[in-house]
């Protein structure tokens, strides 16, 4: 049992505060994440655990260590680098490694996330140091339940982030380095939204990869094989939920980058039935969705005089697609297909036509009738000409399709187009911000899929020059609040309209909904802030909606944010209560999380 001794872990706060109970001593709590803080353990620490000896005398603080990690953070050559010396950080001291991270959020939220992250997970098998996580193999479907127990039991785990490495970020069939997408998401978790690091599990289900690459290179750290995919791949998925579901009753479980024709089926099959969440899918339509929200309020339209075009109809274009259309079913009353009507989804044939061969039930709500563009071009200029859209969305992985003569064509037609480019990596977007300003005399309302920096120009008032700064339309800006509400309140399921409130939450957040200048959505510097609206409005919908199980959720508006910022976990140390071996809880024993024993862990990183 945990810490609190509770029978019913069902009403665990998700984050504690209070002496930390601990049964490692000398170099293996040294050599433990979680527990470790190096010289900053305290004299009485020094004493009941073991540790005089091992540590050099002077007594440090958080902060102290924290100006220490700085100064060797940004000696660091480069950004891989960087990412790299961070991952080793997390691996030796995980308050430390959060604390670091939360104090220089803007300037790192970049390099553990998209762009550096992408390149981390293309280096994998060179930069590997030590496994985190947990590795299915789709040759070991028998061992799915033994191996997922590893990481800890039933109360242990709230989050479980899962991938099968197929479309990353982007950048395409990575195979097993899909893990390191997962602890990333899983790191935003902890750092947005306070989601104890320690009660989360990372999965990555590796079915082999077409990735010529990695199948090539001796080094490649995963199955060496083409990826196994129909019945098989099917039933891994399907072995891996009732293993999950079965191990961690109460953990909510996130997909993350499943490649097209898997990540959309893999959530419809599952989401009826458990507390589940494609962040490509979802995540993406949410903070879109609010993208637009605070367009359209500074360009004064609403969403009924939307007029949207989404190049690249793929798992998370798609995805945008229904949570627009759903905002304006709810918000207006019209029917689902009327309300699709003011969406043009165009893929590599052009717009989305009932002419279309092979398209898939999802983007068949969308394909407009054949008969009407018989004498059209559907190429992406063509529908601008035609369409006239206002709002104007990049998921196609095609850098720089977002042509001068598109934008001015757009430009031409109204007043402030809404333009998101949101490809990631920041490479591979469809255009960056400077040139979408520049050829729209900075008339153009622009948010990314990766940061980018201010851009300046004469787009002031009698030409004056002045800073626009760019919003991140990136589903991180959501995921961590989603998951937060789905987990404090321990929903059932994820409704559509725990989602729509979630967007709602961000919307009501953009700075451009105070100052038409300012970015379209909240920033890194208020991501918590972020995070807790929007688990205040998923909690408010999953009780209206009846899917959250969890007790005593208080009602009222104040009270709820206050219970949730009071389970929020923070990057502070616990002082350490020494219990014996012997009854001790498995976080006590530094098992939760560590596959294999404890004592490998004693060993400092390679
Ligand atoms: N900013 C954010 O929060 C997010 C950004 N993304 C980014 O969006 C991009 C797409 O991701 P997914 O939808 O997961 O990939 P996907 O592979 O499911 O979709 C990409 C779609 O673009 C289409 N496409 C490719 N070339 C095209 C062309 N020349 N013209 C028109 N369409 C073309 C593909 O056929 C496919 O349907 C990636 O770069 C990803 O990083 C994805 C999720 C979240
Ligand atoms: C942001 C994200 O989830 C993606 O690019 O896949
Ligand atoms: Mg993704």
């Amino acid at each position: 049992m945990s810490e609190q001794g509770s029978a019913n872990f069902r009403h665990l706060p998700l984050s504690t505060k209070g002496p930390l109970p601990c049964a490692l001593k000398g170099t293996v709590l040294l050599n433990h994440p979680f527990f470790n803080k190096g010289s900053a353990f305290t004299k009485e620490e020094r004493h009941d655990f073991g540790l005089h000896g091992l540590l050099p005398q002077s007594i440090q603080t958080l902060e102290q260590q924290v100006q220490r990690s700085y100064e060797q953070y940004s000696r660091q050559p480069d950004d891989l680098a960087k990412n790299t010396f961070l991952t080793s950080m997390k691996e030796q001291n995980e308050v430390l490694y959060f604390k670091l991270l939360h104090d220089h959020l803007g300037e790192m939220f970049s390099v553990v996330y998209t762009p550096t992250e992408g390149d981390a997970i293309q280096n994998y098998s060179r930069v590997f140091r030590r496994p985190e996580g947990i590795f299915l193999n789709i040759h070991d479907i028998d061992r799915v339940h033994h191996d997922l127990s590893l990481w800890g039991e039933p109360e242990d785990v709230d989050y479980i982030v899962v991938t099968d490495g197929e479309e990353i970020l982007g950048i395409g069939d990575q195979g097993c380095g899909g893990i390191l997408i997962s602890v990333a998401k899983l790191a935003l978790t902890t750092i947005c939204a306070g989601i104890h690091p320690n009660r989360v599990l990372p999965v990555v289900l590796d079915c082999g990869t077409d990735n010529e690459e990695l199948l090539n290179d001796p080094l490649y750290l995963g199955l060496r094989e083409k990826r196994v995919r129909g019945k098989k791949y099917d039933k891994l998925v399907d072995t891996f939920v009732s293993a999950a579901r079965e191990l961690y009753p109460k953990a909510y479980i996130h997909f993350e980058d499943f490649g097209l024709h898997n990540a959309r089926r893999i959530l419809e099959k599952y989401r009826p039935k458990i507390p589940c969440f494609n962040d490509d899918v979802q995540g993406t339509g949410c903070v879109t969705l609010a993208a637009i929200m605070a367009g359209l309020h500074v360009t004064k339209q609403e969403l009924k005089d939307l007029r949207m075009v989404i190049f690249g109809a793929g798992t998370a274009g798609v995805g945008i697609a229904d949570q627009v259309r759903d905002a304006i079913v709810t918000e207006y009353g019209i029917s689902t297909k009327d309300a699709a009507k003011n969406i043009w989804l165009i893929d590599k044939a052009g717009l989305l036509t009932t002419g279309v061969d092979s398209l898939s039930d999802a983007q068949k709500v969308f394909a407009k009738p054949k008969d009407d563009w018989t004498d059209k071009e559907t190429d992406l200029l063509g529908v601008i000409n035609e369409v006239k859209p206002n709002v104007l969305i990049g998921t196609s992985t095609v850098p720089k399709s977002f042509t001068e003569k598109i934008v001015r064509a757009m430009a031409s037609h109204v007043d402030r187009p809404i333009i998101l480019p949101l490809s990631n990596p920041t490479r591979l977007h469809e255009a960056v911000p400077s040139d979408l300003l520049k050829w729209t005399d900075g008339k153009a309302l622009v948010a990314t899929g990766s940061p980018f920096d201010p851009v300046k120009g004469p787009w002031g008032e009698n030409g004056k020059e002045i800073e626009i700064e760019v919003a991140e339309c990136n589903n991180s800006v959501v995921f961590p609040g989603i998951g937060l509400g789905a987990v404090l309140s321990r929903a059932k399921r994820v409704t559509d309209k725990m989602l729509l409130q979630a967007a709602q939450g961000v919307a009501e957040l953009g700075p451009a909904l105070r100052d038409d200048t300012a970015p379209l959505l909240p920033g890194v510097d208020v991501v918590r802030e972020v995070s807790v609206r929007v688990a205040r409005k998923v909690i408010q919908a999953a009780m209206k909606e009846g899917v959250a199980t969890e007790d005593g959720i208080p009602t009222e508006e104040k009270e709820l944010e206050e219970w949730i910022k009071e389970q929020m976990w923070e990057p502070v140390y616990r002082p350490l209560k020494y219990v014996e071996k012997e009854g001790a809880s498995r976080e006590a024993k530094g098992e939760m999380r560590v596959v294999g024993s404890v004592e490998r862990r004693s060993r400092a990183p390679n």
